[in-house]
């Protein structure tokens, strides 16, 4: 049975996908979540469903190894980032070697970087009159949306499209496609 632990700071849709994908599997489960925000609606999700919840403390996970011990204790497999906003350390990165990945909610290296995150991205691409968007599912590095990409899905956003329209879209695939993805990266 692997291990997955989840890091998000939104309301969690991606996380719950995961969560129902691996549902009485006998391949893996999520066994931690960590959120940095306490006000998160994920956090209501890992309550509901009986997983145990982290709420990470800034200093901590930015000037020590605290969350690192605290993943390997848990022999977690894979970190998967599901709307976390806050830049993983290198020492974290560097703990689990291809082993973190990201979705991000565009057609990276397009939309991509600092500030470019949730209804940010959806704006930037509306803005830019763009034919497609899509979602980017890769492998986590030291910088903000620079890693290897495993996976991109693509939607087509016509010209009544607006940014909630577009996300709505972009959530589609990525609840397809997440859970599929972690999958194939456990079993691989
Ligand atoms: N080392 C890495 N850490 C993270 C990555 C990554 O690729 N490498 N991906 C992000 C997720 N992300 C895009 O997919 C992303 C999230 C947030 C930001 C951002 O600009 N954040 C703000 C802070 C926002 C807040 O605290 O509310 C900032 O850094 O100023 C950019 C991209 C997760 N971590
Ligand atoms: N750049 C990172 C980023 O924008 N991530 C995005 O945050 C949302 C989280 O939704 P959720 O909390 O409902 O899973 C998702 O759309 C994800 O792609």
């Amino acid at each position: 049975m692997k291990n997955i632990a989840i890091f998000a700071s939104g309301a969690g849709s991606n996380a719950q996908k995961i969560i129902d994908h691996f549902r009485n599997s006998s391949i893996a489960r999520v066994s931690m979540i960590l959120c940095n925000k306490p006000e998160a609606g994920v956090l209501n999700i890992a309550q509901q469903e009986g997983i145990p919840s982290v709420l990470i403390e800034k200093e901590l996970f930015f000037r020590t190894d605290h969350y690192i011990k605290l993943l390997q204790d848990a022999a977690t497999d894979l970190v998967v980032l599901a709307g976390f906003l806050w830049k993983v350390p290198a020492n974290l990165v560097h703990a689990f070697p291809d082993r973190i990945i990201n979705i991000h909610p565009a057609l990276l290296p397009k939309y991509g970087g600092k500030g470019m995150y949730g209804h940010f991205v959806h704006e930037a691409v509306i803005l830019a009159k763009e034919s497609e968007s899509g979602i980017t599912i890769h492998f986590v590095n030291e910088k903000y949306d620079d890693g290897a990409t495993i996976l991109q899905e693509r939607c087509s956003i016509t010209p009544e499209d607006t940014p909630e329209t577009l996300a709505a879209k972009i959530h589609l695939l990525e609840h397809q496609w997440y859970p599929v993805i972690v999958e194939r990266l456990l079993t691989s």
